[in-house]
């Protein structure tokens, strides 16, 4: 990918996330292997990263922060500022900053790094790691067109990626995308139990209700139709389909998950406003 050709991309924080975008972005083949750094303070996680991926790897951020075009910030919500102050002196505007961490807003990152750097604020999810991430990015007062670019291409590689008009929208994309794959494993392991509860074996129905999990949601993007329609065509009247529906619709599962995007999404809104009432950003 043009964006990305000649750069080095590097991590700092090679843990779910940072691992995840990493690997994906290495298994994509957008960029080669030698690209890409990843630092961290655990040494066993390091030697695996650079065994399976044949990355460069390293104990220093500092190290990091002086050959990498792209410093992708990937350590837990409350290691970012220190993490940032122990760069700061180092990163310049050729560079492209990215936090992924949720809930740490622009204005903090911008003034810990304290200079003018563009910094890009992103939420991805931990499916990247497949190929199939579900991001979006905001830019901050000093990023341009040239950080849009390289933020796309990285995260384009490992998924579909989506700009978002201002901050506050990431609260929202952290409740639904961020946190989503969660929601979706509590889906598929319940229907697996449900298939199992009818007689099936634990290994047939998982792999049953994953494929149908992935099938389902390739069907909505690739035809583009309303989940509406593509419902309707599943439901033969007076069948099986409208049965199980209306128990999942009797049952408050719609509402449910509309409630759920919405208590993670202020729980992301809470964080960035510094109303952590829960001893820990993360
Ligand atoms: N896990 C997820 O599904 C998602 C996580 N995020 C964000 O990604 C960030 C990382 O989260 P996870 O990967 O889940 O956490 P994690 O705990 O799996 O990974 C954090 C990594 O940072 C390393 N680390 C800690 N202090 C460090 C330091 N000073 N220098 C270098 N490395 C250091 C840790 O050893 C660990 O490997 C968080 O800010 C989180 O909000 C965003 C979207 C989804
Ligand atoms: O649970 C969390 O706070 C992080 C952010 C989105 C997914 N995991």
């Amino acid at each position: 990918m043009q964006a990305l050709a000649g750069l080095k991309v590097g991590f700092i924080g090679g843990g779910a996330m940072g691992g995840a975008l990493a690997t994906g972005l290495v298994r994509s083949g957008r960029v080669a292997p030698e690209q890409v750094l990843v630092s961290d303070v655990c040494a066993e996680r390091l030697a695996e990263l650079s065994r399976v991926l044949g990355i460069k790897t390293l104990s220093d951020n500092r190290f990091l922060a002086r050959e990498a075009d792209i410093i992708v910030l990937a350590v837990k919500p409350d290691q970012i500022r220190p993490v940032l102050e122990e760069i700061a002196d180092l990163v310049h505007p050729g560079q492209t900053l990215i936090s992924i961490a949720a809930g740490v807003p622009l204005a903090e990152l911008q003034r810990w790094v304290g200079k003018a750097v563009p910094v890009v604020r992103v939420m991805p999810n931990t499916p990247a790691l497949v190929g199939e991430g579900a991001s979006a990015y905001v830019l901050g007062s000093h990023a341009g067109s040239r950080d849009a670019g390289r933020a796309e291409a990285l995260l384009s590689a490992v998924g579909r990626v989506v700009r978002v008009a201002k901050e506050e929208l990431l609260d929202a994309v952290t409740g639904l995308s961020g946190s989503g794959p969660a929601y979706i494993y509590l889906v598929i392991e319940a229907l697996a139990e449900g298939g199992v509860r009818m007689g099936l074996s634990w290994r047939d129905a998982l792999l049953l209700a994953a494929q149908t999990v992935l099938g389902a949601a390739k069907m909505v993007l690739v035809s583009e139709e309303h989940p509406s329609v593509l419902k309707d065509r599943v439901m033969t009247p007076a069948g099986t389909t409208v049965e199980g529906l209306f128990v999942l619709e009797e049952r408050g599962v719609r509402a449910a998950f509309i409630e759920a995007v919405k208590a993670a999404a202020l729980r992301a809104e809470a964080i960035r406003l510094g109303r952590n009432g829960k001893g820990g950003k993360d």
